[in-house]
């Protein structure tokens, strides 16, 4: 318990604590993208948000403003003018660009936050690794990919690394900070500097699938899309029970919908491919019907549950 106490405080965030890195690149401007480049700004980093799409910026651009909206609101109650200075301030750290080498060039960090595709990710990894200088550490926030095979395509093994972030970003506490096998000791001592100096919370862990939190919450989420399946509950009274009788703040087909049961299959069929003897991991038809029918969950208006289109 002692031990326990003196690890919490060691490792417990604060958006006081300094980093080297001051300037830091984020590719892809989606969900996970735009959230990571709200929390950089807001910690008082140079950031340069990236993505091919000039829509998807705009879009990002106006909720990250709402969201500081949210922030200013909360921390600058009585101070209204000083809530919008922090707004301003923070978005105007915030450059948006298409084009991902030119946006290496000035990085001290780069976030990659783009789909969650091998092939994808190597062709932009390659591309930034020549692209960016010599200090910079390269940085990809997948899910469940492996960061080594990630890293196959750079010559900077050492300066790589993984961080994943959560959904939503800027409530979301945790940082795990992943390190490859070939990761260096700097690597990994500013990969952790710097996601405390963001406002997060850092916890290690080795290259292995899921990392700690997907390892559990994949197969946790799946054997409750198992359960629905076989029709021993209703998706409603599963959701129910774990919020009421486990104390999550979703149900697990919530938070399959949350994240997207595209984003759900594509991690199960990834693992199975690569664990096909693990049960954990095996096909679930009822998801693959979903995807199959477009049903996505929230973004795409149904999942296991029917949402208000935005
Ligand atoms: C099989 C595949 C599975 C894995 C797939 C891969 C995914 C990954 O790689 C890793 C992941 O991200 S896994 C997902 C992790 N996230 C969770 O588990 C979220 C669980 N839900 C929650 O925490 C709350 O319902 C939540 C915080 C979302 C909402 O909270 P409430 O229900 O209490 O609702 P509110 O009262 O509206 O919000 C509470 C406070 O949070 C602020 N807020 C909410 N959404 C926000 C957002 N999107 N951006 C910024 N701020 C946000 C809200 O303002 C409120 O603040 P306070 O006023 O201070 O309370
Ligand atoms: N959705 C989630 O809950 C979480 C997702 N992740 C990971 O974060 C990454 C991004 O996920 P999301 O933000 O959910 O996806 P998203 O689909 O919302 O955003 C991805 C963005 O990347 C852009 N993009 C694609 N290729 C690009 C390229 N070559 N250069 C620049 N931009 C490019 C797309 O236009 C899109 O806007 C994935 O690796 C995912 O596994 C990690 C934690 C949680």
């Amino acid at each position: 318990m002692m031990q326990f106490g003196v690890i919490a405080r060691k490792f417990s965030s604060s958006a006081s604590v300094q980093s080297a890195i001051k300037n830091v690149t984020v590719i892809g401007g989606g969900l996970m993208g735009s959230g990571i480049a709200q929390v950089s700004a807001q910690a008082g980093q140079n950031v340069t948000l990236v993505d091919v799409s000039p829509d998807v910026l705009a879009k990002a651009q106006k909720s990250i403003g709402a969201n500081l909206g949210r922030v200013a609101k909360k921390v600058y109650k009585d101070k209204p003018q000083e809530g919008e200075k922090f707004v301003a301030e923070a978005l105007g750290r915030i450059k948006t660009l298409t084009d991902p080498v030119a946006a290496a060039k000035s990085a001290d960090l780069v976030v990659e936050a783009i789909v969650e595709n091998m092939d994808v990710k190597h062709k932009l990894f390659k591309q930034l690794d020549e692209a960016a200088p010599e200090h910079t550490i390269l940085a990809s926030n997948t899910s469940s990919l492996s960061i080594n095979e990630i890293a196959s395509v750079v010559k900077r093994k050492d300066r790589f690394g993984g961080l994943h972030f959560f959904n939503p970003v800027p409530v979301m506490r945790l940082l795990e900070v992943v390190k490859g096998a070939e990761t260096s000791e700097a690597t990994y001592n500013a990969m952790m500097a710097w996601g405390k100096a963001v406002g997060k919370t850092c916890i290690t862990c080795k290259d292995t699938p899921g990392f700690v939190v997907n390892r559990l919450l994949v197969p946790y989420i799946c054997e409750a899309i198992r359960l629905y399946e076989r029709g021993d509950a209703s998706a409603r009274d599963i959701d129910i029970a774990m919020k009421l009788g486990a104390g999550y703040p979703m149900g697990p087909l919530e938070l399959a919908d949350y994240v997207g049961l595209d984003t759900n299959k594509f991690i199960l069929d990834g693992w199975h491919k690569k664990y096909p003897d693990q049960p954990l991991f095996k096909p679930i038809p009822l998801l693959n019907k979903l995807v199959a029918e477009g049903k996505l969950g929230v973004k795409s208006g149904e999942g296991f549950y029917k949402y208000e289109k935005k």
